[in-house]
């Protein structure tokens, strides 16, 4: 965590989930109590459940948001959905960059800079997601990557509002492996430093998450790493219970 910076606890459902699912949405969103006085929480469903996900959660601080959107605001291009659309659908966040994007749709920095940038426009916040492969942290570039990454990924306009940085390294996720504390605290410093030096104060208060592999049983030592201000939560946030038992460790630390 971060003094001062107000963590994000983040779902994504992937390509998971049917309407059946929206019962753990609705037992995520009735289990916040008093969690939201101390953290952020946010789970992005598929597109197919955006608009009766923020339906269903009028009454809640759950946040709803998307996994990624389009760079324009409409046209021709079959598939996809655009950032006007998550607005409209009264989403308010969307996830750029993620790996499974880049690797399995050939996404590079520049495309995902102009997603991120195509999310400020329609006032949602970007999770903008980085992270090495395995045969780039055993070839001893990681911070090589993030350097890149972020340079490449971040838009100039990004501020502590409108961006959010994950770091997911990509082989732990899915895997059950996770990094070292001490890599972790390595790669976050390393971020913090580079946003720092790039966007002054805004940079300094931007969220860092750390996505990968986390579950309630190792969220409490991930979540201590200085300038670890929250996580992006796959499989773990498929299950309410999972999703708000790591939550309640993040406000545990926060408080
Ligand atoms: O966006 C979430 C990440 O890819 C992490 O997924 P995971 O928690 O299933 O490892």
């Amino acid at each position: 965590m971060t003094p001062e910076i107000r963590p994000l606890v983040a779902g994504n459902w992937k390509m998971n989930g049917t309407r059946e699912s929206l019962n753990e949405l609705k037992a995520i969103a009735a289990g916040i109590g008093a969690l939201s006085e101390k953290i952020d929480l946010l789970i992005c469903p598929p597109a197919t459940l955006l608009y009766v996900a923020t339906a269903l959660v009028t009454d809640s601080p759950l946040k709803i948001g998307a996994q990624d959107c389009h760079t324009a605001k409409s046209g021709a291009f079959t598939g996809d959905i655009s950032a006007e659309m998550i607005a409209d659908c009264f989403g308010t966040f969307a996830i750029v960059g993620h790996s499974e994007r880049r690797t399995l749709h050939g996404e590079g920095d520049g495309l995902v800079r102009a997603k991120a940038i195509a999310a400020h426009e329609a006032d949602l916040t970007a999770i903008v997601c980085i992270g090495e492969t395995e045969a780039e942290r055993k070839g001893g570039t990681t911070l090589d990557v993030l350097n890149r990454q972020l340079a490449g990924s971040v838009p100039d306009g990004a501020t502590a509002e409108n961006t959010v940085i994950a770091y997911e390294p990509v082989w732990a996720i899915g895997t059950g492996l996770t990094p070292t504390v001490e890599d972790v605290r390595e790669a976050h410093a390393f971020m913090r430093g580079e946003l720092v030096s790039r966007f002054g104060s805004k940079g300094a208060k931007m969220r860092l998450l750390y996505g990968g592999s986390v579950k309630p049983s190792n969220a409490k030592e991930l979540m201590s790493v200085v300038n670890v201000d929250g996580a992006l939560i796959g499989g773990a946030s498929l299950k309410s219970a999972d999703f708000l038992a790591i939550s309640q460790v993040y406000a545990e630390i926060s408080a």
